[in-house]
């Protein structure tokens, strides 16, 4: 294969952070300052030291350099006289900009998107995170493929070479679309064996808990305090790629599965997206999401609502959710929002308070509409005895004169159809 992506980099690189603020992008100025703020710390998750940064405000986009002329002119100065070898722009940038762009400025120009994959394909471990990492660079680079100048021709590595080999790929791009149709084959397969995974699950009867949130908001640390899962949590952006899951008991009758997922971000590119489908899309199949909010961030609010979007993106906006405030202990009381308990807990994952309160109210979130029944179903009604193990979860069975006694847990509508049954003790 031809990926280095496995080597760890640790050579510092010098580069220049730049963003393009245009009223047609629907941000306002604020917003546009957090996410360069956000760009210098993806940066320096992918071994980069940011030492200029530069913010345009332009009417549009300029079609051949992205940033106006000038500007591409002022930020070639800024990366010679900061000694910057890279150039990371906040947007992305259609492939022409990006080779105008490198060749205007003798440096190697990324965007946003190319940043991220190259973190992705830093951190991937799991044999299924590799596949999708190299999926998602492949479908990047097959348009960019004329124009991958410098960016695929350094020697010796660095941000944003952790891309399939260059000569095999500029000069077949066959290759890549095979490669890209066998990855594709590879990880349907792997979404299939998860379908059978997901089955054998619900047959056991575990209901599954996801636990999503921006990255960094402490969803890994969260999931090793609850069930001392042993993962590594850090403050780089995206540790988790492959995700985790444990068993874990939260009271004497309930058991669940707890799973961490992949953190989101702004202006995550659509490739992966797309590419990390397969482990994402467990999502849509958990019974309750725990959303955890990073409280003592000052964008905590547009960081839940870009969760929020990601979310219902990935079709899972009707599963309940618990929202937990994370980091309480880092942040001034009087600061963290006002919660109530219907709200929300309020916890800190690191020291493990308010721990107690969220494992009541995941208790309660999953019991909601829940019934403990005994019935007693005549032998001449063994349809509802079908019905019953297919709908509920069933306890105990036993065979009285008068027929089934099951002992089971119902929803609200199996509750309905079933109430005529039921014993009295
Ligand atoms: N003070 C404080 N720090 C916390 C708390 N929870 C997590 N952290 C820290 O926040 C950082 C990120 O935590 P992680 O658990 O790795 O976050 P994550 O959401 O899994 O991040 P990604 O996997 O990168 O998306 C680490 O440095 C943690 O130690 C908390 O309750 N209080
Ligand atoms: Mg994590």
């Amino acid at each position: 294969m031809p990926f280095t992506n496995q080597t760890e980099e640790k050579q510092i690189e010098r580069a220049v952070l730049v963003g393009l603020s245009c009223p047609s992008f629907n941000t306002d100025q604020d917003a546009d300052e957090r996410t360069m703020d956000e760009l210098r710390a993806l940066a320096e998750t992918a071994g980069a030291e940011a030492v200029a940064m530069t913010l345009q405000r332009r009417p549009a986009p300029d079609a051949r350099t992205f940033i106006g002329e000038g500007k591409a002119e002022e930020v070639k100065q800024l990366a010679e006289m900061n000694d910057a070898s890279l150039i990371l722009f906040d947007n992305e940038l259609s492939p022409s900009q990006m080779s105008n762009l490198e060749e205007l400025t003798g440096r190697t120009v990324l965007d946003r998107s190319a940043l991220i994959l190259d973190i992705f394909a830093q951190r991937a471990r799991t044999g299924e995170g590799k596949l999708q990492v190299e999926l998602a660079q492949y479908q990047y680079i097959l348009p960019r493929l004329a124009g991958m100048g410098k960016a695929m021709s350094r020697l010796g590595g660095g941000i944003g070479t952790r891309g399939p080999g260059e000569s095999k790929l500029e000069s077949d791009r066959r290759h890549i679309r095979s490669r890209i149709d066998k990855l594709r084959r590879d990880l349907e397969q792997v979404r299939q064996v998860r379908s059978v995974q997901r089955r054998q699950r619900k047959k056991a009867e575990l209901p599954l808990v996801a636990i999503v949130g921006y990255t960094n908001a402490g969803k890994s640390t969260l999931l090793n305090t609850l069930t001392g899962a042993g993962i590594e949590a850090n403050d780089r952006l995206f540790d988790t790629l492959d995700p985790t899951t444990r068993k874990k008991r939260i009271s004497d009758t309930q058991e669940i599965l707890l799973s961490d997922t992949v953190g989101f971000i702004r202006k995550l590119p659509h490739h992966l997206v797309s590419a990390f489908k397969a482990t994402l899309e467990e999502l849509a199949y958990a019974d309750l999401l725990l959303h955890v909010v990073d409280v003592s961030d000052e964008n905590w609010q547009i960081h839940a609502q870009t969760v929020d979007k990601v979310v219902a993106q990935l079709g899972a906006q009707d599963i309940p959710r618990v929202m937990v405030y994370n980091k309480a202990d880092k942040c001034d009381p009087d600061v963290i929002p006002f919660i109530r308990p219907d709200e929300g807990v309020k916890i800190s994952a690191k020291s493990g308070e308010g721990i107690d309160d969220l494992l009541t109210a995941i208790e309660k979130a999953l019991g909601k509409g829940k019934h403990k029944v005994k019935l007693c179903i005549p032998y001449s009604d063994g349809a509802v005895l079908d019905m019953l193990h297919r709908e509920a979860q069933i306890d105990s069975t036993d065979y009285a004169a008068e027929g089934t006694i099951v002992e089971a847990v119902v929803d609200d509508k199996t509750y309905g159809r079933v109430s005529t049954y039921i014993m009295e003790d």
